[in-house]
């Protein structure tokens, strides 16, 4: 069974529906949200209840066609006046100010940016809101095709390329990889990025391991290595990777054990199986490869470098900045300073180490506990930009860039 992040009910396109997935919630309760307007889409993009680059994207996208959707039934055009509906430019600049509202939800993942960008030009094109509402169904219904189906490529491309470079250098054994944030289905529109390397890695090694017969067809290469272990970073301050990563992990039976952000040199020098390769996702890749992606990235960068491990960025090409030189001119979101200084989540009881439920709803109950004096000053920035030197490859559906003689990506066929 695969996890659903997004619920798109598209059976009769003229009534779509959109449920997502409340992050927030995870792992313990499973609850869904609905999205009607624009509104709904900037809320639970700016509480995190969605998050991941292109699952902001997809599911801005759904909310602005099913705000679309909404001003155009019966009984929105009788009681509202938020779009004057008898002027058809009127609706299109009062469009337009929405988008730039959405955009506003989380300014640093680029893949809503370009999305809204593509929005931009669907609505010019359009000669009415009924002809809108088609161009945009069409539009949404592609995003998110694409994006699955570049996340099985960019997950093969990524395993084939790690699993030749180790057979080059004569590498034949079981493996581990580290991975930051949370990458997976959660956090696009199914398999992932970088957890979707660590799936097809994983594929392979079943392949190798399992049923040879049935699994022939996934083996990726020749390599005799399998990657047999994977270390998630919990990634503070939200824990995408303890509550998200870890459930991914957990729900494919992937070998997996967590660590804290500040083990990462320690359990690389003390780990039985050898650690080959670190992959992460990005929220903005610039035109010289720096990268913007969750804090604690760069952090992991640099000690793969210490420990000569490869280091991979994993994104489509929906996540690259085509227009931004290098990092420096990449703007970090700050967060709530609440977020780090409290943490959410569900109360346990100490006594059966189970949730505890609400004497009426009988669901588990949401919390948060203190960590920090409440008047500390803290500085909370949601990403932190890894410099190109540190990165080994960037993998995209289109292939495996790496650097030149110089030291430089040459990404120029992914800005066409
Ligand atoms: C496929 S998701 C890529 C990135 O968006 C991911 O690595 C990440 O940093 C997400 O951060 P988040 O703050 O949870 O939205």
């Amino acid at each position: 069974m695969s996890l659903d992040a997004i619920k798109f009910d598209k059976t009769d396109p003229r009534k779509a529906s959109v449920n997502v997935l409340d992050q927030l919630l995870l792992p313990y309760v499973t609850k869904y949200i609905s999205i009607h307007t624009i509104d709904d889409g900037y809320r639970v993009i700016k509480t995190m209840q969605v998050r991941g680059a292109p699952a902001i994207a997809i599911v801005g996208s759904l909310s602005i066609l099913m705000e679309v959707q909404l001003i155009q039934t019966e009984s929105y055009s009788k009681s509202q006046w938020f779009y004057d509906l008898s002027n058809w430019e009127g609706v299109r600049t009062r469009l337009l100010e929405r988008l730039e509202y959405l955009l506003s939800s989380r300014p640093t993942a680029v893949n809503l940016f370009n999305s809204i960008k593509n929005i931009r030009i669907v609505l010019s094109k359009a000669d009415n809101l009924k002809d809108l509402g088609t161009k945009l169904f069409d539009y949404v219904c592609n995003l998110m095709n694409e994006d699955l189906t570049n996340n099985v490529k960019m997950g093969d491309n990524g395993a084939k390329h790690l699993l030749n470079s180790l057979m080059e250098e004569n590498f034949n054994e079981n493996f581990a990889v580290l991975t930051i944030c949370n990458t997976g289905s959660l956090a696009t529109s199914g398999y992932g990025t970088a957890l979707g390397v660590i799936r097809s890695l994983w594929k392979d090694a079943q392949s190798k391991t399992v049923d040879k017969v049935l699994y022939k067809k996934l083996k990726l290469c020749d390599s005799k290595a399998k990657m047999t272990h994977v270390f998630p970073l919990e990634t503070r301050p939200y824990n995408q990777g303890s509550r998200l990563t870890a459930y991914e992990l957990v729900h494919d039976l992937i070998p997996a054990t967590l660590i804290t952000d500040s083990s990462i040199a320690y359990r690389i020098q003390t780990s039985e199986i050898p650690v080959k390769a670190a992959f992460v996702g990005a929220d903005r890749i610039v035109r010289n490869g720096d990268t913007a992606n969750k804090i604690g990235t760069y952090q992991l960068a640099i000690v793969c470098k210490q420990f000569g491990i490869k280091f991979f960025v994993v994104a489509p090409k929906t996540t690259i900045d085509n227009v931004t030189e290098n990092g420096n001119g990449i703007i970090v979101e700050q967060r709530n300073p609440n977020e780090f200084r409290l943490v959410s989540g569900t109360v346990i009881d100490p006594r059966t180490e189970l949730p505890m439920l609400d004497s009426i709803t009988k669901e588990p109950i949401q919390g948060k506990v203190g960590i920090a004096p409440p008047s500390v000053q803290v500085w909370n920035p949601s990403f932190d930009v890894t410099p190109h030197e540190l990165i080994d490859g960037i993998i995209t559906e289109d292939g495996v860039f790496t650097k030149d003689a110089t030291g430089n990506f040459n990404l120029d066929k992914l800005f066409e």
